[in-house]
């Protein structure tokens, strides 16, 4: 099967690197249509690809992924052929106005986020009614040849998950560089702090994701009776942190629903 991949950028070359890491696309069946020429010239040498500025490409594809930022959308102007799936993981964007903008039924909506570039993404997804199974299947194998996928029954939980994973990683760095830099203030040089927080964040969520504990137990296991953690959390819970976190999740929501424009 052909494949279009339009938007060669970090989610496009995240896609294309694990679906042919995994054998889901062969380099000789795959188009990239990119508009920056340097990133054409990369994406050519580093997967041995086709890349091009022009849209001819997506006509002839089984498969076309759309990869460009939601706001670029009006500026791809190719066509489909009859039977192809698009899969596109553009925020916000609604199946129905990629269904309009391309006179097209058959329309996947997933929503990955940056760790699909080592093949440790989540991704939720959807599809339109009329998604064949066998295109279904099509769009399970590639997502999940980048990570984790789980598929949704209703598209407007695609909004919440771009607020929560896809948004997520942007969320988890953040509070990996303030560690940093409270272990810096307390006295620790950078580099051994860096080594202490990202060992301790990796393996935090891999002890929750095998020890079958809720997050709020293992915290508690933490947490000794007139301890350093009780003294650390009161401060954190002061400045209203897990507010902030919940105040975030919702806006970046409302952002999702708002680049989806009006119902
Ligand atoms: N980054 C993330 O964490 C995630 C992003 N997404 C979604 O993925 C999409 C892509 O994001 P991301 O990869 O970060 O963005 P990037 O800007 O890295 O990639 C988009 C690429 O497409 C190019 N482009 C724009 N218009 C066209 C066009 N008409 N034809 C060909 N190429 C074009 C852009 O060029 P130029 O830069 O010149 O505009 C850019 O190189 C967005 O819709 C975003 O919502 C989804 C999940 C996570
Ligand atoms: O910030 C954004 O809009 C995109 C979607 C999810 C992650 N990055």
């Amino acid at each position: 099967m052909k494949v279009a991949i339009v938007g060669g950028g970090v989610m496009g070359e995240a896609i294309l690197a694990g679906a042919l890491d995994r054998g889901v696309f062969e380099p000789q069946d795959v188009t990239v249509i990119e508009k920056v020429d340097a990133r054409r010239t990369q994406l050519r040498a580093a997967y041995g690809v086709e890349a091009t500025a022009e849209f001819g490409p997506m006509g002839d594809a089984g498969l076309v992924v759309l990869a460009v930022k939601p706001q670029e959308l009006a500026t791809v102007k190719g066509r489909v052929r009859p039977g192809a799936l698009i899969l596109s993981i553009m925020a916000g964007v609604r199946i129905a106005t990629i269904q309009e903008a391309f006179d097209h039924p058959f329309v996947v909506r997933a929503m990955p986020n940056t760790p699909a570039a080592i093949r440790a993404g989540m991704t939720a997804w959807t599809a339109a009614p009329t998604v064949t199974v066998e295109q279904r299947s099509i769009a399970r194998r590639l997502l999940g040849a980048i990570g984790r996928e789980l598929y949704v029954d209703d598209e407007r939980k695609i909004d919440m998950a771009t607020a929560v994973s896809g948004s997520g990683p942007a969320y988890v760095f953040l509070f990996i560089e303030a560690l940093i830099e409270g272990a810096v203030n307390v006295g620790l040089p950078r580099a051994q702090a860096e080594e202490l927080v990202v060992q301790t964040v990796v393996g935090s969520a891999q002890y929750l994701q095998e020890s079958g504990k809720s997050a709020a137990e293992l915290r508690a296991m933490v947490t000794s009776p007139a301890g350093t953690t009780a003294a650390g959390l009161l401060e954190m819970e002061r400045a209203a942190l897990r507010a902030a976190i919940i105040e975030g999740v919702r806006a970046a929501y409302a952002r999702a629903v708002e680049l989806g424009g009006p119902a």
